[in-house]
């Protein structure tokens, strides 16, 4: 569970997120929605201890960052480092080892064979289609196998076949509470529960049915 009440967060004298309340129970997927510059990854770096909470409370599981462990949370960032020349199946492992200091092959394959890459495991990344990148970073990301999951635009410049994959794979994902920034309104209404939607520094959390309505309405625009 996230919990996040009256958080403010600015740089200098430029308030970006002001008195912001927003609650993500187990089992939701919520789109965090908002155009750019909105405050979006301000959010995702005081969900994840990146930028201190200045003032307001933060709280994953019921712990502030300092009670926390660093499994608690998986985060996909939108661009992360792999390497190149090295496998699929070999960056894999080399973060289940920096991540958790232990090689659950049994674990990896599961993974690897969820996101469809288990035939490609010895093919170098510098070969893999973005798509086939994004489902590694997102297998990498679950090997933590923490409760939330945030995911910064997880499906950004992947074709409809390729975000179609990482929606059904993310749709199957059962017990984790779920942030992931979007700007794709087919997506969110496909795979997403809730909607947190930002907007002069402020969060509203709408049913994916309550904001589909207020697009229609034309209040809001992605
Ligand atoms: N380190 C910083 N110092 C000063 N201002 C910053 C800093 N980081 C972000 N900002 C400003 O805070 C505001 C919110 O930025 P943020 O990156 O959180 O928005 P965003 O919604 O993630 O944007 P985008 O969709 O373009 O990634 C912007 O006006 C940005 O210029």
């Amino acid at each position: 569970m996230i919990e996040i009440k009256e958080l403010t967060q600015f740089y200098g004298k430029k308030i970006v997120l002001d008195h912001v309340n927003l609650t993500i129970e187990t089992n939701e997927i919520c789109a965090l929605v908002g155009r750019n510059g909105a405050g979006k990854s301000t959010l995702i770096n005081s969900l994840l201890g990146i930028i201190p909470v200045k003032k307001g409370i933060v709280k994953i599981n019921g712990l502030k960052f300092s009670k926390r462990n660093s499994g608690d949370i998986a985060f996909l960032p939108e661009k992360f480092m792999l390497y190149p020349p090295l496998s699929g199946l070999e960056n894999m492992t080399f973060f289940a080892l920096a991540s958790l200091k232990t090689v659950d092959m049994v674990r990896i394959r599961e993974l690897l064979e969820s996101v469809s890459l288990w035939e490609d495991r010895h093919l170098a990344i510098k070969n893999y289609s973005k798509g086939m990148l994004q489902r590694l970073g997102l297998a990498i990301t679950l090997y933590q196998d923490s409760g939330i999951l945030i995911l910064d635009e997880p499906t950004s410049g992947i074709d409809p076949m390729g975000r179609k994959e990482i929606l059904q794979i993310l749709k199957s994902l059962e017990g984790k509470t779920i942030l992931l920034s979007s700007h794709h309104l087919d997506e969110i209404r496909q795979l997403c529960t809730h909607v947190a939607y930002l907007e002069d520094c402020t969060i509203q959390k709408f049913t994916v049915d309550e904001f589909l309505e207020t697009q229609r309405l034309g209040d809001n625009a992605l």
